[in-house]
């Protein structure tokens, strides 16, 4: 068979493995670009090295031509002797051709993506194509992070501000996990409502806190407005919050650094967070967004209503007694109101380099 043909084919059979290590590894660089407040092209260029010599290497070698005839033609010794060397490599590497290949592959399309901004969050699990960040192994961040602080931003603000969406983006792209804090008691909410318990029982609602299997947030439903309205209710009770502080204090010390939205994150779960933004609009456009977003997953609903409903849930939020909504004294503000999503990331970047804690920062 002509050698394109089957190099060709070699790369079509290796490109899905290539390409779910190419995933972890633009995750790993850009985390490491994040850490080390340097650029991702900084980081990713070195590791280039290996696979490219790899590449030329195996080239070589399969290219069925004469080792002899090519020292012949350098005419120099020691460019004869480098040449033996890569001989000796590329006949090595395609020994190992179902190692080399994947990794070569793997390792180009790693840097690529990373350069282009792609799989940030993507970390040491190669095979997740899920939702990130609400695993169980905040847990063991205290023992990895020995030695190694974390970097926490807190993002607090009332319903439909804008906190997911803000909040998902930096964790993009400063390579960092995130936790979205309401779904927790979103779950919480629904487990209570499904075992038909009185939601208003603090105490039987902490029981439920305390038992909540992180595998349950997961469930895509939980993001309704049922949910919303439920998590809001059994928010109120201190017990509630009280068993879920360390699972929440857990994961924002992890190594790497995470990125939280909540009620509360500013406040009462991460007080020394390194970065603290209050993402507030008004209760109208609020009112707007939430009511686009449910028209766009086929809900009918209307404006008033749902306008109705954000200002009973500010209400509830931030005149509970327990953690109640409300910005921290050092948070930024960043209202949404009149600005894009595109606007308002590029704003909330902007606190998070400034951050005296942040490398890039003054
Ligand atoms: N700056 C913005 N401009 C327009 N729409 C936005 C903006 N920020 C968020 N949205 C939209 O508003 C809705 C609520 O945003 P989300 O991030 O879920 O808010 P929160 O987490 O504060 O409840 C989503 O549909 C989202 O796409
Ligand atoms: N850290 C948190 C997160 C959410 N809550 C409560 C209060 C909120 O009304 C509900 C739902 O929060 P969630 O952030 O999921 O809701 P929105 O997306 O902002 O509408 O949970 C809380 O008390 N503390």
């Amino acid at each position: 068979m002509n050698g394109w043909l089957a190099g060709l084919l070699a790369v079509l059979f290796f490109s899905p493995l290539a390409f779910i290590y190419a995933r972890a590894f633009a995750g790993r660089l850009q985390a490491r670009a994040a850490a080390g407040g340097r650029s991702v092209a900084a980081v990713a260029v070195p590791k280039l090295v290996w696979p490219l010599v790899l590449a030329a290497a195996l080239a070589l070698r399969l290219s069925g031509s004469d080792l002899a005839e090519w020292q012949a033609a350098t005419g120099s010794g020691t460019l004869a002797a480098t040449l033996s060397l890569v001989w000796f490599l590329g006949s090595i590497a395609a020994i190992l051709f179902f190692v080399t290949i994947p990794f070569v592959l793997g390792r180009i399309l790693g840097a690529a993506f990373a350069l282009m901004g792609k799989f940030a969050g993507q970390r040491d699990d190669p095979l997740s194509f899920g939702a990130r960040g609400f695993t169980t192994d905040a847990g063991t961040a205290d023992r990895e992070g020995l030695g190694r602080m974390g970097f926490t931003v807190a993002i607090d603000g009332p319903a439909a501000a804008g906190k997911g969406t803000i909040a998902k983006r930096l964790a993009d792209h400063y390579g960092f996990a995130y936790l979205d804090t309401g779904l927790l008691y979103r779950a919480i909410g629904r487990v209570a409502a499904e075992r038909g318990l009185d939601l208003d029982d603090g105490e039987a609602m902490g029981a439920v806190a305390r038992a909540l299997d992180p595998a349950v947030l997961d469930d895509g439903s939980l993001r309704g407005r049922e949910a919303g309205e439920l998590a809001s209710r059994v928010a109120v009770h201190p017990a509630v919050r009280s068993a879920l502080t360390e699972f929440q204090r857990g994961f924002a010390r992890r190594p790497g650094g995470a990125v939280l939205d909540g009620r509360d994150i500013g406040t009462v779960i991460c007080p020394e967070a390194e970065v603290k933004i209050f993402v507030t609009a008004s209760a109208e456009v609020r009112a707007r967004r939430r009511t686009a977003e449910l028209v766009a997953k086929g809900r009918s609903v209307d404006y008033a209503t749902i306008l109705q409903e954000v200002r009973a849930r500010d209400e509830r939020d931030s005149g509970r007694a327990a953690a109640p909504l409300k910005a921290a004294p050092d948070a930024a503000l960043l209202d949404t109101s009149e600005l894009d999503i595109e606007d308002a990331f590029r704003a909330a970047c902007r606190i998070v380099d400034a951050s005296p804690h942040h490398r890039n920062g003054p």
